[in-house]
């Protein structure tokens, strides 16, 4: 018997320089999209009244939401801060808990920060050439720590993951990631609503 195939198989080209596709758009994320997620919201909505700037972007191939698919593409986070806050993605829980998620950083540094329901939190560092693996039930935001370059990423995790993007932002993750003395330091946010 023919073994059946949903999606045929495909090549994708992602710059390595800028971390986008020619062949497809990008899901974009502007700073006012997400004002409310920094620490200082004041500093946020002053800078997005200046300009409203693209703060990361990213792709959704459109794999079909199974568990026998994996969703996958590239995220850029471009470099910044609001006020002493770097910029980042908004950052999720996946509605399907218990599915992780792998990102491999072509390009940048900066760190994944993770946390899970029970209270625990890890910081990953990116580098070009490492992977970092988001463990079942953490939930993840990409965080640019660089002045100058993108943070470039790809990721690839269970297609019927799904992204669960409200309890985030309704509580916000516990630590925030500012620069101190010119270097990114974790702080407890004060603004965590557990
Ligand atoms: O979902 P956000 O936190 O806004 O980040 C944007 C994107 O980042 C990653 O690359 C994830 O794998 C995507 O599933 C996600 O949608
Ligand atoms: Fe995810």
């Amino acid at each position: 018997m023919t073994p059946t195939t949903t999606v045929p198989a495909t090549v994708t080209a992602f710059d390595l320089v800028t971390g986008l596709s020619v062949q497809r758009p990008t899901l974009k994320r502007h700073l006012s999209a997400m004002a409310t997620m920094y620490a200082d919201v004041e500093a946020a909505r002053a800078q997005v009244d200046k300009d409203d700037v693209l703060v990361y972007e990213f792709y959704d191939m459109g794999v079909p939401e199974t568990s026998g698919d994996v969703a996958y593409g590239t995220s850029i986070t471009y470099p910044g801060k609001v006020g002493d806050e770097y910029y980042m993605t908004k950052g999720h829980f996946h509605s399907v808990l218990d599915t992780g998620e792998i990102y491999f950083c072509l390009r940048g540094t900066g760190y994944m920060l993770m946390e899970n329901p029970e209270g625990d939190w890890q910081a990953a560092e990116f580098r070009p050439g490492q992977a970092v693996y988001v463990p079942r039930r953490y939930a993840h935001r990409s965080i640019n720590t660089s002045a100058t370059e993108p943070l470039i990423t790809f990721f690839a995790f269970p297609g019927h993951a799904g992204h669960d993007y409200g309890t985030i932002e309704t509580k916000g993750f516990r630590k925030l990631c500012v620069e101190r003395d010119g270097r990114p330091v974790f702080i407890d946010n004060p603004k965590w609503a557990g």
